[in-house]
């Protein structure tokens, strides 16, 4: 590896894992990685529930042991009520640019039984690469039923990888 500064040393990178998961009820708007998503049911959450941005921000904050999205905006605080995750996001990304990182790919998987999210992929995953600025092809989405073990619920787990901004 010698003195090359552009050597990726292993120990320079960071890996960060996040969940999340909402109800699911009539009459409540479907968000998904920033996305309105057309939907019979939605998320109950006290923010917009986009348990894809929840998860993501969750496994961002993780890689540096920052806490959660809970810590930085409590469910019992009514001026998050109807937040849109983008803006959760947009401060934990902050956070992450303070540690002098940035997000370098991306692997996430959804659970929803209905509606059918495939036709919405590729819009998810060029959102998502628009707000980490990363290329589509390092925004991996899987989508899956719950093969109707958890039909009532919205579900997302998240790992990222992180990369020193210098590299
Ligand atoms: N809400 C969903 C869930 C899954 N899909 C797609 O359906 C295929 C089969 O899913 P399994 O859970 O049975 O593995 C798979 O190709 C998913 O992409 C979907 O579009 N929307
Ligand atoms: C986002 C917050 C804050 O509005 O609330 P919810 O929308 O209920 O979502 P959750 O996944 O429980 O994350 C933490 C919260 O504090």
């Amino acid at each position: 590896m010698g003195n090359d500064p552009t050597t990726l040393l292993p120990t320079s990178l960071r890996i960060g894992y996040g969940e999340d998961s909402h109800p699911l009820e009539a009459g409540r708007e479907l968000w998904l990685g920033g996305l309105r998503i057309d939907s019979e049911r939605g998320a109950v959450a006290h923010s917009d529930g986009d348990v894809l941005l929840h998860a993501l921000s969750d496994a961002l904050l993780s890689a540096f042991a920052l806490g959660d999205i809970g810590s930085l905006f409590p469910d019992t605080d009514p001026q998050w009520r109807g937040l849109a995750s983008r803006v959760i996001l947009g401060a934990v990304l902050e956070q992450v640019r303070a540690q002098g990182y940035r997000a370098a790919q991306v692997s996430a998987v959804v659970m929803l039984d209905r509606p059918k999210l495939a036709p919405h992929r590729s819009a998810i995953q060029q959102n998502l690469a628009r707000l980490l600025e990363l290329p589509q092809d390092r925004v991996g989405i899987t989508c899956k039923t719950s093969e109707k073990l958890a039909p009532d619920h919205v579900q997302c787990r998240v790992l990222v990888l992180l990369e020193p901004q210098s590299l």
